[in-house]
This record gives C-alpha cells, sequence and structure tokens, in this order.
C-alpha cells in the first residue's frame, strides 16, 4: 500500500496538485448513466422496478414492495430488543442532536410601517420528506437520527426513511433508532430507486417534497437528477477528512482519524497536510502498521492508495489555502490555538478543533449534524439542519395610505418595463 505524499515546494498547488488529487468523484460519469436508467424506469414502472433493482443490488427476494416496508410495532421491538448500554448511548445521541438542533429553528417576523403597511416572513414546515439512510457497506443509525431530529424539531408532518438492508439483513440499531426518532414510515430500499421512488411517487412508497441524507456516489447521482421534481439538501456523498497538523499530534490518532473516514468507502478521501516532514513519515509507518489490525482493511487501503495524500506544506497558512480549495467534508485542525486558526477557513462541512477533537465524536453524539456537504460543496452548502426541513413566505399588506405612495413608484416602473396591466393594477388603488 502506497500513499500519495507531495510537498507543495516541488508540486505547484495551483498548476500540478489540484490535477493529481482525485476531487471529482462523486461526478462519474459512468454511474450517473447508470443512475440516470434507473430512475427512468422507476418512473415510468414504479413498484416493479423498484422490486426489480432493490432484489439484484441488495440481493433479497421480496416479491412486492409492502414486504419491504417495516411496521411500527418492528421498530418499536428492536428498540426494547437493545441492550441497555446501546439503548442509552442512542438516547444520549438523540438528545445532544436535539439539543444543537433546536438553536436553529427559524421563527416568523414583522414590521409595520409608518403608513400602516405590514411586511413580514412567515416561515412553515415541509409536509412530508424522504430521509435516505445509508446501508450498502455498513449500517448507519447516527445517521437515522441525523436526518430525522431536524425534521421532528421544523415540525415535519411526515417522514418517510428509506434504507437498504443487504441480504435481507434489518439492522436492530437503525430499527431503534428511527422508533427514537418518530419516524413515520420505513421502507427497505436504497440506491437510486429508492431516491427515485420517494421523488416519483410508487403505488406503494408516497411522494415526498424534499429527499435528504447522505449515501454512496449512486445516491448523490440520483439526488442531483430529482432535484427540481423534488428539493434536495445538498450533495452528500462518499465521507472526506482534512487534517491539518503542526506535527505535533500522536501520529497514531492522526492516523486513525484518517482511517475513521477512508473505512466508510473505496471512494472515501483522507489528506493529511503539515509543514513538519518528519511527522508525515511517522503517520506513513503509523498508517503501515495500523492497517493490518482494521477489520475495513481493505476498504481503508483502496481508499487511501486511490484517494488518500500526505502533503507537506510550506507552513500553516499555505495548508489553510489548500484546504479552502478542497473544501473538505470534515476539517480537523490538530494544532495550538485552533480556535484562532478557524478563522483562516472558509470553505468546510465541520471544523473540528483541537487534538482531542476526533472527526469520530462528531459523527454520533457531539450535537452537530453529520450530514455534511462533500465533493466540495461545501463551498456553497451547508451541514443538514432545521433550516431544510421549513421555508419561508414573504407577507405583505399594503395599507390605504401605503397603496397611495407603493401605487405610483409601482407604476411607474411598470410602464417603464412596458407592462400595461401592472400599471394599471397599481393605479387602480390611487385615490384620485
Ligand atoms: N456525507 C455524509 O454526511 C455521509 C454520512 C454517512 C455516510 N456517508 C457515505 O455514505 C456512503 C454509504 O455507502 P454505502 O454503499 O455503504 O450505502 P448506500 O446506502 O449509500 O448505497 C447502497 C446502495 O447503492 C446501490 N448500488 C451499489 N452498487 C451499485 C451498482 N453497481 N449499480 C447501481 N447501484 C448500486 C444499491 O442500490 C445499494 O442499495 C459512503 O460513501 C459513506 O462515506 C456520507
Ligand atoms: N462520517 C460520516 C459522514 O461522512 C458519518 C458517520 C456515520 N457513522 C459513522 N460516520
Ligand atoms: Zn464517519
Amino acid at each position: 500500500m502506497k500513499i500519495r505524499r507531495f510537498s507543495t515546494t516541488d508540486v505547484d498547488f495551483d498548476s500540478n496538485l489540484k490535477a493529481l488529487l482525485a476531487f471529482e468523484t462523486a461526478q462519474d460519469d459512468s454511474i450517473d448513466i447508470v443512475v440516470a436508467d434507473i430512475l427512468k424506469d422507476v418512473k415510468k414502472r414504479g413498484d416493479a422496478a423498484v422490486l426489480e433493482y432493490t432484489n439484484r443490488f441488495d440481493k433479497t427476494s421480496a416479491s412486492s414492495l409492502a414486504e419491504l416496508e417495516i411496521s411500527q410495532a418492528e421498530l418499536t421491538a428492536a428498540l426494547n430488543g437493545l441492550p441497555v448500554d446501546q439503548r442509552e448511548a442512542l438516547k444520549t445521541a438523540a438528545d445532544r442532536v436535539r439539543t444543537y438542533h433546536e438553536k436553529q429553528l427559524m421563527s416568523s417576523w414583522s414590521y409595520t410601517e409608518a403608513d400602516g403597511t405590514l411586511l413580514g416572513q412567515q416561515v412553515t414546515s415541509l409536509d412530508r420528506v424522504g430521509l435516505y439512510v445509508p446501508g450498502g457497506k455498513a449500517a448507519y443509525p447516527s445517521s437515522v437520527l441525523m436526518n430525522a431530529i431536524p425534521a421532528k424539531v421544523a415540525g415535519v408532518k411526515e417522514l418517510i426513511m428509506v434504507v437498504p438492508t443487504p441480504n435481507g439483513e434489518r439492522n436492530q440499531l437503525v430499527l431503534a433508532a428511527a422508533a427514537i426518532s418518530g419516524v413515520d414510515r420505513v421502507f427497505c430500499l436504497g440506491g437510486a430507486q429508492a431516491v427515485g421512488a420517494l421523488a416519483y411517487g410508487t403505488e406503494t412508497v408516497p411522494q415526498v417534497d424534499k429527499v435528504v441524507g447522505p449515501g454512496n456516489a449512486y445516491v448523490a447521482a440520483a439526488k442531483r437528477r430529482v432535484f427540481g421534481v423534488v428539493g434536495i439538501d445538498m450533495v452528500a456523498g462518499p465521507s472526506e477528512i482534512l487534517v491539518i497538523c503542526d506535527g505535533k499530534t500522536n501520529p497514531d490518532w492522526v492516523a486513525m482519524d484518517l482511517f475513521s473516514q477512508a473505512e466508510h468507502d473505496e471512494l472515501a478521501q483522507a489528506i493529511l497536510l503539515s509543514p513538519d516532514a518528519d511527522f508525515l513519515d511517522k503517520v506513513n509507518a503509523s498508517i503501515l502498521k495500523l492497517v493490518e489490525g482494521m477489520p475495513r482493511k481493505d476498504i481503508i487501503r483502496t481508499s487511501l492508495t486511490d484517494r488518500g495524500a500526505l502533503i507537506q506544506v510550506r507552513d500553516l497558512e499555505e495548508a489553510a489555502e489548500i484546504c479552502n480549495y478542497i473544501a473538505p467534508e470534515h476539517l480537523e485542525l490538530s494544532m495550538d490555538e485552533p480556535l484562532a486558526f478557524s478563522k483562516t477557513i472558509k470553505h468546510a462541512g465541520a471544523i473540528f478543533m483541537g487534538r482531542n477533537t476526533c472527526e469520530a465524536l462528531g459523527d454520533y453524539c457531539a450535537g452537530p449534524n453529520h450530514v455534511l456537504p462533500t465533493s466540495r460543496t461545501a463551498r456553497f452548502s451547508s451541514p443538514l439542519g432545521v433550516y431544510d426541513f421549513q421555508k419561508r413566505s414573504s407577507l405583505i399588506m399594503v395599507s390605504a395610505e401605503g397603496a397611495q405612495t407603493l401605487g405610483k413608484v409601482a407604476a411607474t416602473l411598470a410602464y417603464g418595463e412596458g407592462l400595461q396591466a401592472h400599471a394599471r393594477s397599481a393605479e387602480y388603488r390611487l385615490k384620485s
């Protein structure tokens, strides 16, 4: 296993390094072609197509989609059947996630002008949302909490969750997490066919208003394609971690932090930036030593070999510049004074500060959401939050007096645009 090793003094960042790193993972054309066909078929044939793809990709043998729905009784039984430590850990995580997200609630507001005209914004929640919970290579009960709790806090009426169950195995922690979070319906579906079912609706799966949640490159491509028919939260594809380290953290800790995201997916991306060449050597040695003991070592090896990199930077300021280009899903600042340094970071899904703050704490229980933008979309997207499940309507109530002043302004501008009906509509309200 060989991880790419660069120094910015040898490989110029702008002209070479950007090209050397594989950033465009989730936009792979071959995946997009497969996904386009699946979505077209789901739209045309509904349940029958979803069932066929599910049986093929998840190696199940269901004869109807109804068979793939999990009842509320089964969700509750899963929760009650968990070992106490697991049930308590789920509840602690759920409480912390809820407390954090309650701070994000947007509320309605309005103000009244001197002439009595009222202007404002009315906030409402979405009616029905689809929550994608990944489940191909690993089960993600934590993603159930991260998807469902903000939706509940926002006041969404109906939560429809999909999760693939390879070989028909229903993960009890995932089911328990759905019970704790108050999910209304759960279907054992995954990949592009699950996203299509939620977006277009089928005989069995209800159509939703928005599809949220992370997934592999097939899920990310499907979400991109259904956007417009339904809303989507962001592109949350294969996981990424960028560690910036001053060279003073235990190299084993940093190696394991890189593994923590690499073990998600062969397409995950784990990169370390440090000005200290000896430290990079030590982390490299730690990686080679520690990988042998990892149950998911094959995935880690592929991810680190294909997409990982150890990069020697001139200084930490250059590391910040490179980070802002990469716009990683997760950024660890493993250094002295990380809070001050964080001010130089513009683009990252979540920033983990200090040597004790491993990214894994954020994945499970710190409180902020772990559904985060990937593939450089942190340049313009934010973590999943309550705001993704709320929307705003503008409020305008013009007084009789306001209609006089605003009417003249509007009519003048409307005539300027050549729009007679607009102008006259405003003028009808003018007192002669
Ligand atoms: N960004 C985030 O917030 C976040 C959070 C958790 C997990 N993740 C990422 O989610 C992903 C989970 O991936 P996963 O694979 O374990 O589960 P998944 O649920 O995303 O994908 C499984 C589904 O992919 C589809 N699929 C697999 N191979 C296919 C093929 N050849 N053709 C068509 N469809 C195919 C199948 O339908 C299958 O059900 C990982 O990449 C992980 O890094 C991201
Ligand atoms: N790191 C993932 C987001 O990229 C979230 C997760 C869930 N479980 C473990 N990790
Ligand atoms: Zn993770």
